[in-house]
């Protein structure tokens, strides 16, 4: 985004770091039995550990849900909505899943990266220009958040609370 790292670590007020472990059991039906539902995350990078024997995490691309093939020893960086409203929309909060398995367990952990719960997220100015209107209103983050772990995992939809909606210009 341009920016230097200390500048970029200083727009959380502090880096708040959030574990999640995922254990998916094996599953009769993983044709019909998701281990989790698409969504993206909140966060501003998240740092996946996965068992690197089964293929679980699954991202949407162009559509298509494609498999995220375990490399050994390597994490998988992903980046998420307070990153995709700080670049104003150019670097984009990926969509992903997990899917089960009929013979093996799978077990993940998730580190999310997060601003402090006041830091008011929008789009950072140098993003913005006549080709790259403002897409996103501001937030606090707490709001965020919190809004967002309510809701049904349901894709992208709840990163609307952060959007400009379409002014309806009346005649
Ligand atoms: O198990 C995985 O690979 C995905 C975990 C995940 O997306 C999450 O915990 O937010
Ligand atoms: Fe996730």
């Amino acid at each position: 985004m341009g920016m230097e790292k200390h500048v970029l670590l200083g727009q959380h007020k502090e880096l708040i770091q959030c574990l999640r472990s995922n254990y998916y059991p094996p599953c009769m039906a993983p044709e019909k039995v998701l281990g989790l539902s698409p969504h993206s995350d909140t966060s501003t990078i998240t740092i996946l550990m996965q068992d690197d024997d089964v293929i679980g995490l699954e991202i949407r691309h162009k559509g298509n849900w494609v498999p995220v093939t375990p490399i050994s020893d390597a994490l998988v960086v992903n980046v998420g909505d307070t990153i995709e409203i700080w670049s104003n929309g150019k670097y984009k909060s990926v969509e992903h899943r997990a899917v089960t398995n009929k013979n093996k367990r799978r077990t993940s952990h998730a580190s999310f990266l997060i601003p402090r719960d006041d830091v008011e997220v929008e789009p950072f100015d140098h993003m913005i220009d006549a080709q790259n209107p403002k897409m996103y209103q501001k937030v606090l983050y707490g709001d965020y958040l919190r809004q967002s772990m309510k809701r049904k995992m349901d894709g992208k939809t709840h990163t609307d609370v952060a959007k400009i909606k379409e002014q309806v210009i009346e005649k």
